[in-house]
């Protein structure tokens, strides 16, 4: 298998200007800034062929926006002492430029001080590369991307224009689709990035690294051990706006991209190689001679009785919120792959607010061996688990014997804790391996528009049913596991939970 290096991507050169809009806002602070003084300091992007733009309406000089980031600007482990002047040469990089976004002056005047950027190199711009992170909502992509087009694309031959667009990619299919035409109306598949950052997550990343060893596996029934496959997103963030006020919102924010797009590394076959397209046409492709469908194409229509959405009691106290809200602030489903590989093993999916926890995890059960002669003493079912965060882990929960000399047996774990075995790496944070991809032009880890409409697929019907009220929310305590009937309904499709142990992390005290 060709396995792509960064190296293979680094060939480009010339001047490259990314350009962030919605400077003034939350992402652009915590996330997109950050990101790129990580990659600013390590190197990644350089300070000689690098410029950064921010973009918003806000009235800011250079210096005010400056300010509003050097607080979100942290070190990291090891960089302690030389932060203060990472910071300060970073910020350097930063122009500001206030604008409207659908008006044509600002992008006017937005094109010239890249224009003058570009022009101040010795190559006077003729590779001249810009990236624009659209960190804005998705109401201004249309008209933000035909600005865009009309003023500020790259003039150069051998350099390019692209785009990043943030989730929410529409509301349902017909939104989504949409504002994928007005988009793909002016720009080429190849320069938009759909960005889901749990596609630049370290575990995940390694799920297709899982792949090669799947998949060289026999075809036909070598899963029939899997039992169960749980995805969950457990969160104790209390999220009070509504997104666009509608229903449906842990849905849309967690379960159809996310979660989703999770469930697709996990599930897809192996791709023909680590090109970005294989991997993308895997997760998505046509059916291939009637033989194998892909992993999304062969998602069945999720049924009623196998959804629980749930609202955390007090959700409601909102002023913002009315108070006969269905949002869910809570859903369990169970989607079911119709495939000659994964026929009969439910997935899953499990995502809330106002939990108890925080953490997200992909878990996977394996059936009771038949005949089990340790049966009934054994009560718990060996699981394989990958834990995407916090504490970034894969570990195996198996039966052990007890050490001693009764044949007792216990629940224990095989375990890679990475911050116990990697604890000199420092593990990058999402949003930065992914604009490097953009800035390399690798597409692997983003979303390509038929699986976007696939994925609203899966998922529209329910929501219009959440959104016209025919499926209820019921209520759940704050701070606990979500409803009750979430648990039900995964031991209705035989999901065993294991009582009464909790596996301790290990320290980071090596022996
Ligand atoms: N915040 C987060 O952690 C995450 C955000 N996202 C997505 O990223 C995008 C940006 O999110 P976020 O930064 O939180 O959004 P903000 O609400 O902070 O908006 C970003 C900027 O856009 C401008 N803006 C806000 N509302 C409007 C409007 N109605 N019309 C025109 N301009 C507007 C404002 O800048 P100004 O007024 O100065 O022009 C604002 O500072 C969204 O698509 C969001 O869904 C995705 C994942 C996580
Ligand atoms: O996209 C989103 O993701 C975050 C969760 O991201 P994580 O990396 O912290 O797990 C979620 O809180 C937010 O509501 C959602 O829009």
């Amino acid at each position: 298998m060709g396995e792509p290096a960064l190296s293979d991507f680094k060939s480009e050169t010339g001047c490259l200007s990314i350009i962030v809009l919605g400077a003034s806002g939350d992402l652009a602070k915590k996330k997109t800034f950050p990101a790129l003084f990580h990659l600013h300091r390590q190197g990644f992007i350089g300070s000689h062929d690098v410029h950064i733009f921010g973009y918003a309406r806000s009235n800011m000089t250079d210096d005010d926006l400056r300010e509003r980031l050097r607080g979100y600007l942290t070190p990291c482990k090891g960089c302690e002492e030389t932060h203060e002047e990472d910071v300060s040469k970073f910020l350097a990089l930063i122009k500001y430029i206030s604008g409207p976004y659908d008006v044509d002056e600002g992008f006017v005047s937005l094109d010239e001080e890249i224009s003058a950027y570009e022009m101040s190199k010795d190559d006077k711009g003729t590779s001249s590369r810009r990236l624009f992170y659209f960190a804005l909502p998705p109401s201004v992509y249309p008209s933000v991307c035909k600005m865009i087009k009309r003023f500020c694309m790259s003039k150069s031959e051998s350099g390019w224009t692209r785009i990043v667009v943030e989730k929410p990619f529409g509301k349902d299919l017909d939104s989504s689709e949409e504002l994928s035409t007005q988009i793909g109306e002016l720009f080429d598949e190849s320069q938009i990035y759909r960005i889901d950052h749990y596609l630049g997550k370290e575990l995940v990343q390694n799920l297709i690294v899982f792949k090669e060893d799947f998949g060289t596996e026999g075809r036909g029934g070598y899963f029939d051990e899997y039992g169960h496959i749980m995805f969950t997103y457990d969160d104790f963030v209390v999220v009070t706006n509504l997104l666009f006020g509608l229903f449906g919102r842990i849905i849309r924010d967690i379960l159809q991209n996310h979660l989703l797009q999770v469930l697709c590394l996990v599930a897809m076959e192996k791709p023909v190689s680590l090109k970005p397209e294989h991997i993308r046409d895997e997760k998505v492709k046509v059916r291939d001679l009637n033989f194998f469908l892909s992993v999304l194409q062969s998602i069945l229509p999720i049924e009623d009785d196998e959804v629980v959405i749930g609202q955390y009691e007090g959700y409601r106290d909102d002023p913002t919120v009315p108070n006969d809200s269905n949002t869910p602030t809570f859903a369990t489903m169970v989607l079911r792959i119709h495939n000659e590989r994964w026929e009969g093993v439910p997935f899953i999916l499990k995502a809330g607010k106002s939990m108890k926890s925080r953490k997200a995890e992909i878990r996977v059960q394996f059936k009771d061996v038949p005949g089990d002669i340790f049966k009934p003493k054994t009560k718990q079912r060996n699981e394989f688990v990958i834990r995407l965060q916090p504490s970034e882990a894969i570990y195996m929960k198996l039966t052990v014997k007890e050490p001693g000399l009764e044949m007792k047996t216990a629940q224990s774990e095989l375990d890679l804790s990475y911050r116990q075995r990697y604890q000199e790496v420092v593990i990058p944070e999402a949003y930065e391996r992914l604009i490097l991809d953009t800035i390399h032009g690798d597409q692997q880890h983003f979303v390509r528009r038929d699986e976007l409409k696939v994925a609203w697929e899966i998922f529209t019907p329910l929501l219009h049913k959440i959104d016209k009220n025919e499926v209820q929310s019921v209520p759940y305590k704050p701070g606990s596991r979500g409803p009750e009937q979430a648990d039900v309904l995964a031991e209705k499709v035989g999901y065993v939970r294991t009582h009464g142990y909790v596996w301790v992390p290990p320290t980071l005290s090596a022996d």
